[in-house]
């Protein structure tokens, strides 16, 4: 995947515009930050890159084509973690894999030792910490190896380790000429990293902007 293109982007919901004529272009390598008070709308963009949530109107492209629901080179890390809390670990990892034809001993191993959950494998998801399970989503979304990878709040519940973890991950990412897309309340998570960084406010995207 080379470049992402949105043009337009509107979203409404009853008659209130949540997303008004966003227009942002991520290319190969590139990581996009998107920052904005709670309610701006980050997470509705992010759900309709995603084709998680419909749009009003406008285009998403993706390599000049029109993104397809369902497209699995599409990752996407929400809020909720979506594990599933009775299966272990790697089981979590084992069942997802397969369920999208991506399963594979060795990659699993690979990605549980890159998250440092390697010695905790055969525990449940139930009893990890909360920063456990983030570190857990991470694996997962990173284990169908997509292009174009959505991150909505990934700092959440990580501890200063985590957080190292993670701008490992988008830096390797970056160097694989993945598209990112992240949306954080708080760019200070993101220092010794290159990223273009707009503000959402009021349905309109700002390139640039403070942090807050
Ligand atoms: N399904 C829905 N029905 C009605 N309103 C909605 C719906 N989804 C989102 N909204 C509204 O759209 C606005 C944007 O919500 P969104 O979750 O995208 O914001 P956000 O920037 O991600 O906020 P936060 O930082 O709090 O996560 C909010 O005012 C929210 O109430």
């Amino acid at each position: 995947m080379e470049v992402l293109r949105v043009k337009q982007l509107t979203k409404k919901i009853g008659y209130r515009t949540i997303l008004s004529n966003i227009n942002l272009e991520v290319s190969s390598g590139e990581l996009v930050v998107l920052i904005g008070p709670n309610g701006a709308g980050k997470t509705t963009f992010l759900r309709i890159l995603a084709g998680l949530t419909n749009k009003t109107s406008g285009e998403i492209l993706i390599d000049n084509k029109p993104c397809k629901i369902g497209d699995s080179r599409i990752g996407y890390l929400g809020h909720q973690t979506m594990l599933y809390n009775l299966m272990t670990v790697y089981e979590n990892l084992e069942t997802f894999g397969r369920l999208y034809g991506c399963f594979n001993d060795e990659k699993v191993e690979g990605l549980l030792k890159k998250v440092n959950l390697y010695f905790n494998k055969y525990e449940r998801v139930a009893n990890l910490s909360r920063g456990m399970k983030q570190r857990l989503a991470l694996a997962r979304l990173l284990l169908p190896q997509p292009d174009l990878i959505l991150y909505d709040e990934p700092f959440t519940g990580l501890d200063r380790e985590g957080q190292k973890l993670l701008i490992d991950i988008l830096k390797k990412q970056q160097n694989d000429g993945k598209l990112q897309v992240l949306v954080t309340h708080k760019s200070a998570f993101l220092t010794g990293i290159n990223y273009r960084k707009y503000r959402l406010e009021r349905g309109e995207l700002v390139e640039g902007g403070d942090n807050i």
